[in-house]
């Protein structure tokens, strides 16, 4: 018998540990983000000290989990009613919003600190910008408030290999824009394939995505419309003669097998997440096929000069 009062103590497991705090870095996406970010740099002519260029990368790479951290801080509340992100740090309570707040700004200052310093100021402006863009463009202004919020809000994910580029040469030139180009377009089907079948948690938490705002019908006519666009946007490098055969044929074959996925999304009436395997296909694809394409650029630019 004791006449202390009962005291809840959460379980252990209820508090944030490193895993959380690299879980708000949103590492599956970003591996991507930097992998284009890494090739934008190993693809540039001239020559970077390996040290400098780790550098570089790495600083992509904080910058870019520094910013999904933002995101994640501005939308626990929509994250909350999501089943995909309902047990993210935050929403599940494992880590306070404003310590989550200010690793994600002191990652961010200090991912473009170092840029400037150790790299140079064209890519550590670049990097401020991709930051600036994730965050303020797409998470706070657009993101509840359009169906084009990816399209334009997307734009942050585009410039990795610019930054890279820029890296090396301290300049923007006609293959880093055409780089860029391709990931805005290859980010709309991207997306609405994924959000063809996860609609029902957007729809929840009242996020104007495409398949919510517009219905099924009109997001695979979209797919389908920004297909081509990036297919021919992917082999402009190679008709322009900035990169090789190594290059372009991989570009021909994975823009020909995005098409046909593509097809089939558009031919798909299903309305049932579970009849949506072509919509799963594509989506996994795309990922697939920037890490391809991207890989067959350097491979291009090493083996072939
Ligand atoms: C506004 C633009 C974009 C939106 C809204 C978007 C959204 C998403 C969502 C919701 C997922 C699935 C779940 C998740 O792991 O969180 C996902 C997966 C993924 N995204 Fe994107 N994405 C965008 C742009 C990009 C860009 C630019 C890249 C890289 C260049 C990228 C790379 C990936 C990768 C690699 C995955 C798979 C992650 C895994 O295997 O779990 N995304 N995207
Ligand atoms: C500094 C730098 C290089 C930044 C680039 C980061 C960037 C723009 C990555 C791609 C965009 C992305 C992960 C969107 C996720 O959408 P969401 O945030 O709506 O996804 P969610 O629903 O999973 O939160």
């Amino acid at each position: 018998m004791s006449s202390v009062p009962a005291v809840s103590v959460p379980p252990i497991s209820d508090f944030a540990d490193w895993r959380d705090y690299f879980a708000l870095l949103k590492p599956r996406v970003m591996t991507l983000v930097v992998f284009t970010g890494l090739c934008g740099l190993l693809a540039a002519p001239g020559h970077i000290h390996p040290v400098i260029g780790f550098t570089a990368v790495l600083c992509i790479a904080v910058a870019a989990g520094a910013s999904g951290a933002l995101n994640m801080w501005y939308e626990a509340d929509l994250d909350a009613r999501m089943k995909r992100t309902a047990n993210r740090p935050i929403p599940a309570g494992r880590i306070d919003p404003a310590a989550a707040f200010g690793f994600a700004v002191s990652l961010a200052v200090g991912a473009v600190v170092v840029m400037a310093l150790a790299v140079n100021f064209a890519s550590a402006a670049l990097l401020t910008v991709s930051i600036l863009f994730y965050v303020f463009v797409y998470t706070v202004w657009l993101k509840r408030r359009t169906p084009q919020n990816i399209v334009i809000g997307g734009a942050a994910g585009a410039f990795p290999p610019v930054i890279g580029w820029a890296a090396v040469t301290g300049d923007v030139t006609a293959l880093p824009v055409l780089l860029f180009a391709l990931i805005f377009l290859w980010t709309p089907p991207h997306f609405w394939s994924l959000a063809l079948f996860v609609r029902g948690d957007y729809a929840n938490a009242g996020v104007p995505m495409l398949p919510v705002t517009h219905g099924e019908r009109a997001t695979r006519i979209q797919i389908l419309a920004y297909t081509p666009l990036l297919v021919a946007v992917s082999l402009l490098p190679w008709a322009m003669r900035l990169t090789g055969a190594i290059y372009g044929l991989t570009a021909a074959a994975l823009g020909a097998v995005f098409m046909a996925l593509a097809v089939a999304v558009f031919r798909n009436d299903a309305t049932d997440p579970a009849a949506m395997r072509p919509e799963r296909r594509l989506f996994a694809f795309s990922v697939l096929y920037l890490f391809v394409l991207f890989g067959a650029l350097v491979a291009d630019r090493w083996l072939l000069g």
